[in-house]
């Protein structure tokens, strides 16, 4: 069972160092697991608590200092001057982390508005120690935060000026900021002076069911979140991988794209098994070098994404190989599993075989998943004759209607500013000879862009895993799409740009919405096995002519036009239509009804699932337990 939802706490592993005067601990305790909590003492003054179910230890947070560089791989140090103590916080949530130290220093700089008492007054007070938990952030906190702020950043008033004596103190009062580390306190004199330095700590809001999917994965069950194209299962996983222990949770996908877009790792590269298509007895081998082995061994929480791209054999092979390196008869091994995707999009690859079977049709299925859960609510377009367009074609049901909307669509005219709608094809080939030919199609000489590895030896992994390749050809006017690096790995995509090249020779690409930018290289950075980190510097540009639905799976897009005559796939065509924003964004070519096909398999075990729904009178409707299923 993981920790809750109270911002002022944290479960997380914990070591605390007293110092002598030259900085070096005379001390060490290293708890675990510890609980982390800001409280106020019996004087108000804010308080860290470390408490493994034992003794616990309090450290008055007066003057500190803060190390957050690595807040997002879920470390941070805070030292307490006074005491000369520093309390290290490793293995958090990331997130939870996050808004904890925005708690933390709302709350502390909020009290240094206050009237503190001075040790004399303390001592005559004679009162009794004690610990009480903190009252959630309120706006009065954010604004006496945001007052304490501006005062030090306020611009020195004259000598003898009576402001002059409020501006030192404050500023003598500041948290002391390490050179070259920022601590959580914006870094002074870069903001806009109007803009305040403190919002009350919303994070991105979670509609009622993801959060009742999150509150099932926190809650320690092994999950299983399913619902149709759009409906926020990407942007929920971030979420969830955020809300775990990052040394002992791997966020994993069927595919490289989809692993990037939460920060992860192809379910392959976790599990160091190859193709996974060798015997069991060579899987088990593959899986226990010593690079791979740590996964295994670390991993307590697995997730993955795009689950419906995953063979029923491969999941088999993973839940025997977990057993068996964990050392446990538990289903995986003990590994919870969080699993997610939509198995009316893309069926698993074939590889050879004719039939490949869905990870729901899985030995091991029934055994690891304890909750099925689905969401609902579309979240990707607005228009409700859209939504209502694609859930039929989902199910594979296409009307006469549906055919006589699809087929108008081909007169759709969504080209804007020259800009090209970007082409979803079947097929890698359609996509490699359209973007080559329009390339070739432009006037004037083109440039090359090479990437800089970290490392030469993983090569293939960044190649699967980086959404940019090694080599990049440019040519004024080209059309492409844009990556940004988001936090460490996380990624957004924008589309549908025009280059041209600026005095420094990097490509300079024109928005839709009008802006212009000159486009630099961005680093990514990716976990590979045994920990190491690996990366790519590479300009965050692709062709955009044309994308496989493959490829597309999981993207959102504003302006598209979709072939459909070689559909080979159930789900594909979908997966293809379900990528538009807009129904007005979207052109549809050749289109005949038979190339929407949903597998007959895929639909009877989603009517399991509504029915045992139903049976257990589940009152949130997506809430389905597995149990007696399959
Ligand atoms: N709670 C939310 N608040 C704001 N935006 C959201 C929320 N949930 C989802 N979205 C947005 O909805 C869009 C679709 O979300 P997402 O890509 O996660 O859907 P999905 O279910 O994974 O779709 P697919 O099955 O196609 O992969 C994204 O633009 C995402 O940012
Ligand atoms: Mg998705």
């Amino acid at each position: 069972m993981l920790d809750g939802d109270n911002p002022a706490e944290l479960q997380c592993t914990v070591v605390i160092e007293w110092l002598n005067s030259c900085g070096q601990a005379t001390k060490r305790r290293l708890f675990k697991r510890a609980s982390v909590t800001i409280g106020r003492n019996e004087f108000k003054e804010i308080v860290l608590r470390v408490h493994d179910g034992k003794i616990p230890h309090s450290f008055t947070v007066s003057d500190v200092q803060l190390f957050n560089r690595f807040a997002k791989d879920g470390k941070c140090t805070v030292k307490f001057l006074p005491e000369n103590v520093q309390v290290l916080m490793s293995d958090c949530p990331p997130d939870r982390l996050s808004t904890f130290l925005k708690t933390l220093s709302i709350k502390h700089l909020a009290w240094k508005t206050s009237k503190c008492l001075g040790d004399r007054a303390k001592l005559l007070a004679c009162k009794n120690w004690r610990f009480e938990a903190i009252s959630p952030v309120q706006k009065k906190d954010v604004e006496k935060a945001n007052a304490f702020q501006n005062k030090v950043n306020a611009p020195m008033a004259p000598a003898g000026h009576p402001e002059r004596r409020a501006n030192t103190t404050a500023r003598a009062q500041q948290v002391k900021r390490p050179r070259n580390l920022c601590d959580f306190s914006p870094i002074k004199d870069k903001r806009p002076e109007k803009r305040p330095f403190f919002t009350l700590p919303t994070d991105y809001q979670l509609s009622r069911e993801q959060s009742s999917v999150l509150d099932a994965v926190l809650s320690g069950k092994n999950v299983f979140f399913t619902g149709s194209a759009g409906t926020g299962k990407s942007f929920l996983l971030k979420r969830i991988v955020g809300s775990l222990p990052p040394k002992s949770t791997y966020a994993t996908a069927s595919t490289g794209v989809a692993a990037s877009y939460i920060g992860g790792t192809t379910l392959h590269n976790f599990a160091g098994i190859g193709s996974g298509l060798g015997s069991l007895e060579q899987c088990l081998e593959l899986a226990q070098r010593p690079m791979v082995l740590p996964n295994w061994t670390s991993c307590q929480h697995l997730i993955i994404d795009e689950i419906s791209m995953v063979d029923a054999q491969l999941f088999d092979k993973l839940e025997t190989i977990a057993r068996s390196i964990k050392r446990s008869p538990e289903p995986f091994g003990g590994i919870q599993l969080i699993l997610c995707g939509d198995f009316l999009q893309l069926p698993p690859v074939s590889k050879g075989k004719d039939n490949p079977k869905y990870c729901f049709q899985a030995r091991c299925w029934r055994k690891c998943i304890h909750l099925c859960m689905e969401l609902t609510e579309v979240r990707r377009q607005t228009d409700q004759a859209f939504i209502s367009l694609l859930q039929s074609l989902r199910m594979g049901r296409v009307t006469e209607v549906v055919t006589g909307q699809l087929l108008k669509s081909a007169s759709h005219s969504i080209e804007r500013d020259g800009i090209i709608a970007t082409r979803l094809c079947t097929h890698k080939d359609d996509v490699e000879l359209t973007n080559e030919n329009k390339l070739k199609q432009l006037q004037g000489p083109s440039r090359m862009f090479e990437a800089v590895d970290s490392d030469p030896h993983w090569l293939k992994l960044i190649d699967t895993i980086c959404p940019v390749g090694r080599l990049l050809q440019l040519k004024v006017g080209a059309q492409v799409r844009t990556f940004t690096c988001l936090r460490l790995f996380y990624l957004k995509i924008t589309y549908n740009k025009h280059v041209s090249f600026a005095c420094s020779g990097l490509p300079r690409v024109q928005f839709l919405c009008g802006v212009t930018k000159v486009i630099k290289p961005e680093r990514w950075v990716f976990k590979a096995n045994g920990g190491t980190y690996v990366s790519r510097q590479q300009l965050p540009l692709k062709l955009a002519w044309a994308i496989s639905i493959h490829k597309s799976q999981g993207m959102t897009l504003d302006c598209v036009e979709i072939s459909l005559a070689r559909v080979f796939e159930s789900g594909q065509a979908y997966v293809a239509l379900s990528r538009a924003r807009s129904f007005e964004g979207m052109r549809v070519l050749d289109f005949n009804p038979c190339v929407v096909q949903a597998n007959q398999d895929v639909l009877q075990f989603y009517r399991k699932l509504k029915k045992e729904n139903v049976h257990m009178q589940v009152p949130s409707s997506n809430f389905v337990s597995i149990k007696n299923l399959c």
